[in-house]
């Protein structure tokens, strides 16, 4: 008999699946739930990791406050009071398992710096080999707007991204995705697998954003985190978070499945809508509950770790508009250095080393940029020159830097492993 695949596991759980909305009571059957399902997951072998939210919601009722204040520094306390509670919550659940936990917060800044970013994986990984749940929140207590993450489910996206996991788990209030809203639209059939995310969700109706005033996130920032783990190779699963234990049915049926889904990924012929409707069959044959898969891409595609560091660890100061034909020698397979003379217009004030935004504009035969051709976001750059200097020696051959700056830094204005361009 060949021996299952085990997987490195994250699950995303929200504040409304860990917190009533109302009354803001810790949902301890949902959470215990939860800790069985991932004890029974351990057991097997997986490697699991957690994404909780509900610091600021746990906070808020410890404090017998209503409402979520305005003022930021009266939020950051309210979380720095809700988090150590959330932990406590987990800790106590796991120890009845004898399980340990370990509590890990992030902001933006603890992963700007490439070094900070391999120390951030390292530890993950040490926790991992000890056999520890690592516990993830964003570090609300210190994040003011410009360094967080924004929403959980960003984080947890970019968590299985640094850990290298094989699946995202997005817990939430409803089973599946659904080609229009099932409560209002009894047409509406559950999308299953999502083969490429690139090519959109036709005829599903996410603008209706959060059902929830305890949680940052709606269906919509569950989509661009599947966008953003798939490309860095990791299926993602939007699942119910009230049924925490269909998570080990769906987990054992990806070990008999997974092997179809680079075939469904490259099958360009594919039916969408007959792929949706064998799988619904399928599932309802093996008494395996809905729940909607995003296909990874494959190891030849996805964003590689410094690249994944550059486009979604760093945020950016500015914008480098570069020619069509800059933007083909940085990313065809031997892929090349930005080039001045490739560069024809900076935008905003950066230092070097800073991320910029890299757009495609079109090239007037003046040299100057066509401002009837609308700009398009290509990638991320981290340049060796600043902005001031960029502008003086773009358009220009690399051997005219010395005569322009009176020194050269480089021939190129981004080294190769300093660019980095979504797969698709
Ligand atoms: N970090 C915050 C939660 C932020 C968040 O994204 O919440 P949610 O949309 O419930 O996942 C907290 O612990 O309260």
């Amino acid at each position: 008999m060949t021996e299952k695949k085990t997987y490195t596991i994250v699950i995303k759980l929200g504040s409304s699946s860990l917190v009533d909305e109302k009354t803001k009571e810790p949902k301890l059957a949902t959470m215990s739930l939860i800790v069985e399902t991932v004890i029974r997951l351990k057991r097997q072998g997986h490697r699991v990791i957690i994404v909780s939210s509900g610091g600021i919601a746990i906070g808020l009722r410890t404090l017998n406050l209503d409402k979520r204040p305005k003022h930021l520094a009266e939020v950051q306390a309210i979380a720095a009071v809700g988090q150590g509670r959330l932990i406590g919550r987990w800790d106590m659940l796991f120890g009845q398992f004898g399980q340990r936990i370990a509590q890990i917060l992030l902001t933006r800044n603890d992963i700007v710096d490439w070094t900070q970013f391999k120390n951030a994986q390292n530890t993950f990984t040490e926790l991992l080999k000890m056999g520890v749940v690592p516990i993830v929140n964003e570090n609300d207590t210190l994040s003011v707007s410009e360094i967080k993450f924004g929403d959980n489910d960003t984080l947890s996206a970019i968590t299985a991204a640094l850990v290298g996991a094989d699946y995202l788990f997005l817990l939430t209030d409803v089973e599946c995705l659904y080609t229009d809203n099932p409560r209002t639209n009894p047409e509406a059939t559950p999308i299953l697998i999502v083969p490429d995310l690139s090519k959109g969700l036709p005829g599903v109706n996410t603008s209706s954003g959060s059902g929830s005033d305890v949680g940052t996130g709606g269906m919509q920032t569950k989509i661009v985190a599947a966008d953003l783990a798939t490309n860095a190779g990791v299926h993602t699963i939007i699942m119910k978070s009230s049924e925490p234990s269909n998570m080990f049915k769906i987990v054992e049926y990806m070990q008999t499945i997974d092997s179809e889904d680079s075939k469904i990924k490259n099958d360009t012929t594919l039916d969408l809508k007959k792929l949706q409707e064998t799988e619904l069959s399928r599932l309802k044959e093996g008494n395996i509950p809905l729940y909607t898969k995003f296909i990874a891409n494959d190891n030849k595609h996805h964003l590689k770790n410094r690249e994944f560091w550059i486009l979604h660890g760093l945020v950016t100061k500015g914008a480098l508009i570069i020619d069509e034909g800059a933007y083909k020698a940085c990313t065809r397979k031997n892929k090349a250095g930005l080039l001045p003379a490739g560069i024809i217009e900076v935008e905003d004030t950066f230092h070097e080393l800073e991320c910029v935004d890299l757009k495609i504009g079109k090239r007037l035969p003046n040299g100057e940029l066509d401002p009837a051709i609308p700009l398009k976001t290509v990638g991320r750059a981290r340049c060796n020159y600043t902005s001031i200097e960029i502008a003086k020696i773009k358009g220009l051959q690399s051997d005219e830097i010395e005569n322009v700056l009176g020194y050269s830094v480089s021939e190129y204005v981004a080294y190769r492993d300093n660019l980095a361009f979504p797969p698709h």
